[in-house]
């Protein structure tokens, strides 16, 4: 029988059994395959799922928003939801749908307030001070990995965005514990845990104290606030909020590390930004009463808000998703496609059952979509912050970029499962960069001399930095400024 999607072009099938998926899904290097299918096909194509079913690949922004804003219609797959189910529990935001969701997202929102993230500054300030603490340690112990002098900063920067989340500050004891899905979580450590007592500083630094305000002002302390002051009736129970708790630190922690990172290796890859940036900060802290910089002063940072969008962009921190048409469905797009028979549509009937793959949550939206050349231009591919700048350096369609609670971005989704900690996740991302660009210069260790050093885009759930050895790691020569 032929497939309704036979028409829409894509790239031949690999395998009978698997399709195209384990190019998909396990390429050595992130984005191999989607790269080039992207360019040859557009922001919608089709690739084979397993025997030979067809399955649509989507990073055009109106393919997305529209998939994204209609949750009656676009389910998560069921391989999604067993994973969620079995590390976390079917209480979990990210399992539930409809009504269920609704109410437990519009308790949640509390945590994620806008006057709640003003409150935020302090904190993450705090936190960074314990990273630049350690790699001061690191600097003079010589944690070195080689002749160049780089040191693996992946660890650190991982612990801050643990710290941030909640766990390191406040310690799961203030959870009721009587719940059965408790045992997951005390037992459920992320994959780049280490104790809190790890991550706490050393005994001859002064601690500024705001370990112990992160804590009251975590997202996971605040949630569970947020539920207590709630109306009866659409109050969480002990369960249901148990299991958002580890969803929070989930969704939370390796995404934000694992950008920060990025963050910082684009850094280190260029010198004349990195001063550029140091400059904007140093003037940013000298015009700020005790070098507390506000969220305002913050936000008239040009060049820093741009290299950080430039980031989530080219480094979506969960780089894939996808989801099931619960019904026939029809999916526009922003730019016609000329089908295998010869014909321009601008939208492409579905039939029930439909799988659809966001490739690339990052790479813009889900993640592709940050790299479509219809939308950023030739040189969608390139780091350049300057295009957020001055419009002249965007090349491409900049009104097609419409989707995203950031910078019309598409790294935290959209629609009714916006990820919830996006204003959370930009907050942190400024305050732990301002802080690092401004006590610490970065560079890279040579490839000729540190060959087995050279970072790559992988994939584990997050786009994450790996070594030669496959490790991840983020290797960065650190000088303190
Ligand atoms: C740069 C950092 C982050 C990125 C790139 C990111 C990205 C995303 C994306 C793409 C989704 C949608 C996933 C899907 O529907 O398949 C999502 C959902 C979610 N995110 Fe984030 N996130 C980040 C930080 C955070 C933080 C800091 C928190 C909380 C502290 C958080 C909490 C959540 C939650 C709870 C959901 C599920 C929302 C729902 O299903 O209703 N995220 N995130």
């Amino acid at each position: 029988k032929r497939s309704p999607l036979a028409h829409i072009p894509g790239p031949p099938s690999s395998s009978f059994i698997y399709g195209n998926l384990p190019q998909l899904l396990l390429p050595h290097t992130y984005g191999t395959f989607e790269f080039s299918w992207q360019t040859t096909f557009g922001g919608l194509y089709r690739i084979k799922g397993p025997f030979a079913s067809d399955r649509l690949v989507i990073s055009d922004p109106a393919a997305l928003k529209a998939v994204m804003s209609d949750t009656q219609t676009w389910r998560r797959s069921d391989q999604q939801q067993y994973s969620v189910d079995m590390l976390i529990g079917k209480k979990a935001v990210f399992y539930i749908e409809g009504e269920e969701h609704k109410r437990v997202r519009n308790v949640m929102n509390a945590a994620f307030a806008p006057v709640v993230i003003r409150g935020l500054p302090p904190v993450f300030k705090g936190i960074a001070e314990k990273i630049a603490n350690r790699w001061e340690d690191m600097l003079v112990s010589g944690a070195k990995l080689d002749a160049s002098g780089a040191m693996d900063i992946y660890p650190s920067l991982h612990d801050a965005t643990l710290d941030a989340v909640g766990e390191a500050p406040y310690p799961v004891s203030v959870l009721p514990s009587t719940s059965s899905s408790m045992r997951s979580y005390h037992t459920y450590r992320p994959p780049y845990y280490r104790s809190p007592s790890s991550s706490q500083p050393p005994p001859n630094r002064k601690s500024s104290g705001s370990a112990l305000r992160g804590g009251e002002m975590s997202p996971t302390r605040l949630a569970l606030k947020a539920n207590a002051s709630s109306k009866l009736g659409h109050q969480m129970s002990d369960e249901e909020m148990a299991q958002q708790i580890p969803s929070l630190m989930i969704a939370g922690q390796d995404t934000t590390g694992n950008t920060l990172s990025w963050a910082i290796y684009r850094l280190a890859s260029s010198p004349e930004l990195q001063e550029k940036i140091r400059a904007e900060v140093v003037e940013a802290c000298e015009s700020s009463p005790g070098g507390d910089i506000s969220l305002t002063t913050i936000e008239g940072m040009v060049w820093l808000n741009a290299f950080l969008k430039e980031t989530l962009r080219l480094h979506p921190g969960l780089p894939m998703s996808d989801r099931i048409a619960s019904t026939d469905a029809v999916i526009p797009v922003s730019q016609p496609i000329t089908t295998s028979t010869g014909e321009t549509i601008t939208e492409v009937r579905v039939p029930k059952g439909t799988h659809v793959h966001f490739p690339s949550i990052d790479a813009d939206n889900t993640n592709l979509c940050g790299r479509l050349a219809y939308v950023w231009g030739p040189d969608a591919h390139e780091f350049k912050p300057e295009r957020w700048i001055e419009p002249s350096k965007w090349a491409g369609n900049r009104a097609a970029s419409n989707f995203g609670p950031y910078a019309n971005l598409s790294t935290f989704f959209g629609g009714a499962r916006v990820c919830i900690g996006w204003r959370f996740a930009v907050t942190e991302l400024q305050i732990l960069f301002t802080e690092l660009v401004r006590r610490f210069k970065f560079a890279l260790p040579p490839p000729e001399t540190s060959p087995e050093l050279q970072v790559r885009m992988s994939v584990a759930v997050n786009m994450i930095p790996v070594v030669k050895n496959g490790k991840p790691s983020l290797p960065v020569i650190v000088e303190a400024v």
